[in-house]
């Protein structure tokens, strides 16, 4: 096992929104931040990204070879070039998330990128949690409880990740670890930007509502908003989680609307998932600080700051960077997975109780950069 000190760890995230893979160092001990490092941002392309979406949904066990060989291509491609790096925190890409049933599913080979790469690799971070109980979602929790530290926050502070599916996590930078109850709370919202972007393609060819401009020029048609709230997700309890295609339905509630009623309703309807989550929060946040894809989108962000009593901005308000934060997050759980460090807890997942999930590929004859027996 890693003895604690500080490793140059480099994370690898490709989200929902299957646009491509950000890759993000940061210096860390898996419990403080020292620093960030170069970032890279590999797109897929357009055949890539109908490969996989052709692929969301499958399981373990399917043909997903063709779908494996885009994941590993574009990671070894996103992740070579960033010279010495300790550790590297590989995601993989979400192809299917049951966590209450066949479990999670992130597409990608961690062995073979260990190989490639010859540096170790820290992957599967979701499966642990889920044996145990856990949703296996949200893991950058761990991470926001890091920011919030490294802010020199004093009091409760959330970080919401406007992704395809959205994410929020309250946070109590008064206790010293994250996995000590009261620390964090976390949840999926519910979706954020994956129904808008299905939307603007199926309609336009467009892959998003670029600075929220359709939605800008519709308006918010309350009857399907409604409709919409009435989803029995929203009076779940919290820790909960999202397939990115959960709500794939309320599409069919903005049908009729022309393009602009229908973009401005649906995001209209992530705003209001997010509204809904804000009062899980255990104590009013004193900041809302956003981050992924969606805090580009200025109608969103202003439904959000009308809406709410706190100061709503963007994460790079203090510094950090939306659109790294969460390849960042998985460097980080990278390290903590390294050093035996649980990376979900009772509050953010609902396991059962703190686990280290993840597990870790060395490269065959590498130079050894961590300490301890290899695989
Ligand atoms: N300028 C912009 N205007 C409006 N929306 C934007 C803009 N830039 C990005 N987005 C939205 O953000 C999305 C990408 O967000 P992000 O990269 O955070 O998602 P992701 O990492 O794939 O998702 P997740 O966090 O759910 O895994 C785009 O698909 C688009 O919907
Ligand atoms: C199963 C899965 O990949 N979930 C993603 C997705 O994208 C946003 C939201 O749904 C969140 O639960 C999670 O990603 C973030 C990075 C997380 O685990 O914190």
């Amino acid at each position: 096992m890693l003895k604690a000190g500080r490793i140059r760890a480099l994370g690898a995230m490709s989200g929902t929104s299957l646009d491509g893979v950000d890759a993000a160092v940061v210096e860390t001990d898996g419990e403080r931040i020292y620093g960030f490092g170069d970032s890279v941002y590999r797109a897929y392309s357009a055949q890539e990204q109908a490969v996989l979406s052709a692929a969301l949904g499958r399981w373990p066990g399917d043909d997903l070879d063709e779908a494996l060989e885009v994941v590993q291509r574009a990671h070894i491609e996103a992740l070579s070039g960033f010279g010495d790096v300790g550790l590297i925190g590989f995601h993989g890409q979400t192809l299917a998330h049951e966590p209450q049933g066949r479990g999670t599913h992130q597409l990608g080979d961690g062995d073979a990128l260990a190989e490639a790469l010859r540096v170790p690799v820290v992957w599967d971070f979701r499966s642990a949690d889920i044996r145990l109980g856990g949703e296996g979602a949200p893991l950058a929790p761990f991470y926001h409880f890091a920011c919030a530290q490294w802010m020199g926050a004093t009091a409760p502070l959330a970080f919401l990740n406007l992704g395809g599916v959205g994410n929020l996590t309250w946070v109590d930078p008064r206790r010293d670890r994250p996995e000590e109850e009261g620390a964090l709370l976390a949840f999926d919202t519910g979706p954020a930007n994956a129904p808008i972007n299905d939307v603007t393609m199926a309609r336009r060819g467009q892959p998003f509502d670029r600075d929220g401009a359709l939605a800008r020029r519709g308006e918010v048609v309350q009857g399907a908003l409604e409709l919409f709230l009435d989803e029995p997700y929203f009076l779940r309890m919290p820790p909960k989680s999202l397939d990115r295609d959960a709500f794939r339905d309320m599409i069919a509630l903005v049908e009729e609307l022309d393009d602009a009623d229908a973009v401005a309703t649906l995001t209209g309807m992530s705003a209001a998932a997010v509204l809904r989550g804000m009062e899980h929060c255990p104590e009013p946040p004193e900041r809302l600080l956003v981050t992924g894809g969606g805090r580009k989108n200025p109608v969103l962000m202003e439904m959000l700051r009308v809406a709410l009593d706190c100061p709503v901005e963007p994460v790079e308000a203090v510094g950090l960077d939306g659109d790294m934060l969460e390849a960042q997050a998985f460097a980080h759980l990278a390290v903590r997975v390294a050093r035996g460090l649980p990376t979900s807890c009772p509050g953010t997942t609902g396991v059962r109780a703190g686990v280290s999930g993840g597990t870790i590929s060395r490269p065959s004859h590498a130079i050894r950069t961590m300490g301890g027996g290899g695989a």
